[in-house]
């Protein structure tokens, strides 16, 4: 047996049952797995070498798609920077000597018998990157649908914690509503401003790589003000400045033709940069949500700052206003206070995916016009392309379920200087949150 695969176990014997299982995987032989896949976990098991887990053995088995003679980018590889072109059909999805709709059998065969989506290899991969890297897209696909079901499934199961204050004791150990069903171990956890918590730079590394970022911790974090970042103190990128143009374009999707005397809300001030790009507009109402001490402070104790007090008076009856607090605590004051907005853009820290579907379900039906548009930083898994493609899937569907369709625009993300950990833009930031060459812009309006 030459493959990878199946090589002997760490105890120098061979695990007869997993190299079976990823001996028939690989050979995308339905009629000798099924009757072991009725073995609960059997379907998951993974070789003690390398990782791989049957949906892996059966996507490797593939081996590269056939490049397409005119492509310059054959196989990108998902954890990197590379953009989508070999997404876009630069590879063809047929290798040879290759029977792909038995692989796809088997995958199917694998999902339904329990396989898990995001297992990671030792390589690091996904079934899903490992499907992606080979130009496998009809597979790639497979493994993105079945995330989505997984973490719907999850959803409706209650795998989305409730508002704080009514944490358990047990949630309160895994931290604030921290997402944990895809969790740090297997490294695909996601959080809703994408970031991973992962060690890169910084002091006290052990210690710190054990840490999750959450919301509680890190409203008590001391944080740092640079030009060019806001960092808590493990070093966590709050918000960094190349999200500049991210932040622009989303301005000018949310307020097309930048008319004035429209009615804002935003939801974290970070830097404040999105608010500058609303301030410009010349709002009616222009409210800010912000939760973290230590910007408020910011804000108050920079002379002239330009969403100090100043501001705040520059408009009658509170109409441009920071809010003190969590989102959390102060949306239920300005549904009951009868405000509406037409447009609300949501970008917080700390919080993961239940907290933006907790936001969107609970409090833009009353807060939103009817007419209005709803946007959010969309980072959701954007260190891990299939997972950005999964979560783009389940937000939007979650959207759909309140009513709301999604148009997505397709943003360039200019990846120079943004390639490696700890170097260039990441210089001193513990965590690279984004390796992708494209952001996909959200907003939302109600339907009909
Ligand atoms: C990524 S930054 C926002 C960046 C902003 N979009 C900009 O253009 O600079 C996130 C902000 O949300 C704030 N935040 C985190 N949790 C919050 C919560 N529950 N309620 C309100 N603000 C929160 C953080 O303190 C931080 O200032």
């Amino acid at each position: 047996m030459d493959d990878p695969a199946f090589l002997p176990d760490e105890t120098g014997g061979v695990d007869i049952n997993t190299q079976t299982i990823l001996l028939h995987a690989s050979n995308h032989d339905i009629q000798a797995l099924k009757p072991l896949l009725r073995i609960p976990g059997n379907a998951s098991v993974q070789d003690p070498e390398t990782g791989y887990t049957p949906l892996h053995a059966a996507i490797a088995a593939c081996g590269p798609a056939k490049p397409c003679p005119t492509s310059s980018n054959p196989n990108t590889n998902p954890n990197t920077s590379e953009t989508d072109e070999s997404k876009d059909g630069e590879v063809e999805e047929e290798g040879e000597g290759v029977d792909i709709e038995k692989a796809k059998n088997m995958i199917e065969e694998l999902f339904f018998s329990g396989a898990i989506w995001n297992d990671l290899d030792k390589n690091d991969e996904t079934p899903g990157c490992l499907a992606y890297r080979l130009g496998r897209m009809e597979l790639y696909e497979m493994c993105v649908n079945a995330g989505v079901r997984a973490e719907m499934l999850l959803g409706l199961m209650g795998g989305y914690e409730p508002l704080a204050g009514e944490d358990t004791d047990e949630e309160e150990e895994k931290g604030e509503g921290e997402y944990v069903k895809n969790g740090e171990e297997n490294g695909t956890g996601v959080g809703a401003n994408g970031q991973e918590h992962d060690l890169a730079v910084g002091p006290a590394e052990e210690e710190l790589e054990k840490r999750d970022v959450n919301s509680e911790d890190y409203l008590k974090s001391e944080l740092t003000f640079t030009d060019t970042a806001l960092r808590d103190e493990d070093a966590n990128g709050v918000m960094m400045a190349w999200e500049t143009d991210i932040m622009r374009k989303s301005v000018d999707v949310l307020l097309p033709s930048l008319p004035s005397g429209k009615r804002i809300l935003n939801i974290g001030f970070g830097m404040g940069i999105i608010d500058s790009m609303f301030a410009d507009t010349k709002p009616s109402t222009h409210h800010i949500i912000e939760a973290h001490p230590a910007v408020l402070k910011h804000i108050q104790d920079t002379l002239s700052h330009p969403f100090g007090k100043n501001w705040e008076e520059s408009a009658p009856s509170g109409r441009f206003k920071i809010h003190a607090g969590r989102w959390q605590d102060i949306c239920p004051l300005l549904l009951q206070a009868g405000e509406v907005y037409d447009v609300i853009y949501f970008d917080t820290f700390g919080e993961d995916y239940s907290q933006l579907k907790l936001f969107f379900s609970e409090f833009i039906p009353g807060l939103l016009d009817e007419k209005g548009r709803f946007g959010f930083f969309n980072g959701l898994g954007a260190d891990r392309r299939v997972c950005y493609d999964v979560y783009t899937k389940v937000v939007e569907l979650d959207l759909c379920e309140c009513g709301m369709d999604v148009e997505w625009t397709d943003i360039k993300v200019e990846m120079e200087g943004m390639e490696k950990e700890g170097e260039g833009e990441w210089k001193g930031i513990r965590r690279r949150y984004w390796t992708l060459g494209v952001y996909r812009l959200p907003v939302a309006m109600f339907m009909g």
